[in-house]
């Protein structure tokens, strides 16, 4: 097993904020990991830093082995998929699925290269395999979000990643939809030769069983990490949110439920 991301004391500094605190952990090969914290707590931050687009003020970063500061940051990009709805809006909504995916390959948004045969078929593969091969020709701007999401997939396993980050891909998705999208999650964890996930939520119930380790951010710090089953208690998330809440286990999900103080009338 190697290791995909290591940090080791990473602080990310904005004037005076400490956006993120002394960071230090090391996600393995296959070990898929999803990522807990509160809005503010530096998540997006921490993603940015993986992708190599900020720099840690101090501490060390190492993505897919190569350690930032000598390492060429669009050349390790192709290696990484990174899903997020920040992405999704830089996206021309008259572009065509199988050119979104594509474009994956080349890390690029939209298409500027010579398009290969294997290109091609590759798309078409990957399409199939996230059961969006009808769309193929159709505009991005008509796709639902739960068709734009998998699409992105796509596109983000087009250059056939080692790390796959979905940053809350379940957003705007209807009940259905989000258990078809999870299934297909699921599908791409259980793949040896496959991609390590990095799944970034605010909704532990997204949490599927193949998502054995978790990280929990408050505030820029690492709150705690480990196994997901030791980590997603009653009592670890009440401290950490800082609020009374009761986690129960349905099917190997975790549910969150805020225990409330005061009687609802
Ligand atoms: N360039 C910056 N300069 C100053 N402050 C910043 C900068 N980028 C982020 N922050 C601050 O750092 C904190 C963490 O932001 P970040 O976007 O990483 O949080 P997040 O966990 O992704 O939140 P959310 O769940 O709401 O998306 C926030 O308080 C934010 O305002």
């Amino acid at each position: 097993m190697k290791p995909i991301i290591e940090l080791e004391h990473v602080t990310y500094q904005r004037g005076t904020h400490l956006i993120l605190q002394d960071l230090s952990f090391t996600i393995m090969e296959n070990e898929h990991c999803a990522l807990l914290g509160l809005n503010g707590s530096g998540k997006t931050t921490l993603l940015n830093m993986i992708n190599g687009y900020i720099w840690p003020s101090r501490g060390k970063v190492r993505v897919l082995g190569h350690p930032f500061g000598s390492t060429n940051l669009p050349e390790l990009r192709k290696s990484i998929g990174w899903v997020s709805s920040a992405f999704q809006e830089r996206i021309h909504p008259t572009e065509l699925a199988q050119e979104i995916v594509i474009s994956g390959k080349y890390a690029s948004i939209g298409l500027y290269e010579d398009i290969t045969q294997e290109d091609i078929d590759s798309s078409i593969a990957l399409l199939e395999r996230v059961g969006c091969l009808h769309l193929a020709n159709r505009s991005y701007g008509a796709c639902s979000q739960g068709e734009k999401q998998k699409i992105l997939i796509a596109r983000a396993l087009m250059s056939n990643p080692d790390l796959l980050i979905l940053d809350e891909p379940c957003t705007g998705l209807d009940l259905f939809a989000r258990e078809q999208l999870l299934s297909l999650i699921e599908g791409l964890c259980e793949r040896s030769d496959g991609p390590t996930l990095l799944y970034v939520t605010h909704h532990t119930e997204e949490i599927l069983p193949c998502f054995k380790h978790a990280l929990l951010l408050k505030s820029g710090q690492l709150y705690n990490h480990g196994e997901t089953k030791q980590l997603l208690t009653s009592s670890t998330l009440s401290s950490f949110f800082d609020q009374q809440v009761h986690v129960h286990w349905q099917q190997k999900r975790p549910y969150v439920s805020i225990e409330r103080s005061v009687p609802i009338t």
